[in-house]
């Protein structure tokens, strides 16, 4: 998530839901009101810190710069970013994620140097202004199939209503935004996750 995901307090929905038990987290600020340069830094270093004092990883999407100034645990990019062997050679110590949405960008893709795929929009989703079409969770057993050993996270339009769906077609695990920085109880919307 990033700050124009949230309704209150970017660090307070941050703390609760690693309180609440989610394992990693993304700082993607990007898109409409999102904050940049220096108030994007000190926003990041901040969520940055509660991870750390959490012990959760912590990952930047797209900002190479900036994950290397928070030393970020891991980067995310996709299939328009900053190339994913590119990062690979350049931080052998960081996780590298890559985004694919349909399977000519999976047959494209350089998957055996990234260490997970962000797979989707699963389900449709108005988070992200470019999203591409949702593709179901069906076709996340096929690229199983194809890469057992490769982590695998569903994203786009994951509710607590249809998560298990994702997990049950072979996601390792499931990246979530509007569903938990807009739940009205963040505690109980992570917990039924
Ligand atoms: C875990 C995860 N999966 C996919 C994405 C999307 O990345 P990308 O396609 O580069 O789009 P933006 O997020 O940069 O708009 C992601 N961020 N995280
Ligand atoms: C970043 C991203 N990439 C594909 S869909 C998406 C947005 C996910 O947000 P939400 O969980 O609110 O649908
Ligand atoms: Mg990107």
């Amino acid at each position: 998530m990033g700050s124009q995901n949230c309704h209150n307090d970017p660090k307070h929905i941050l703390e609760q839901a690693v309180k609440a038990g989610i394992t990693a987290f993304q700082f993607r600020e990007k898109g409409n009101g999102s904050l940049t340069g220096y108030k994007k830094f000190i926003l990041g270093k901040q969520l940055r810190n509660i991870c750390q004092n959490y012990r959760i990883p912590f990952f930047v999407n797209d900002d190479i710069e900036l994950a290397e100034i928070l030393d970020a645990d891991g980067i995310h990019v996709g299939q328009d970013d900053v190339s994913a062997l590119e990062l690979r050679r350049r931080f052998p110590n960081k996780w590298v994620g890559l985004s694919v949405s349909n399977k000519t960008e999976l047959v494209n893709s350089p998957i055996s140097s990234v260490d997970y795929l962000g797979v989707g929009p699963i389900f449709s989703t108005t988070t992200k202004e470019d999203a591409k079409s949702a593709i179901g969770p069906n076709w996340i057993k096929d690229i199983k199939q194809a890469y057992p050993s490769l982590p695998i996270v569903g994203i786009g339009g994951i509710t607590t209503d249809n998560a298990a769906s994702v997990i049950q077609a072979g996601a390792d695990g499931v990246a979530i935004i509007s569903a938990i920085t807009l739940a009205e109880d963040i505690n109980k919307a992570v917990l039924q996750l």
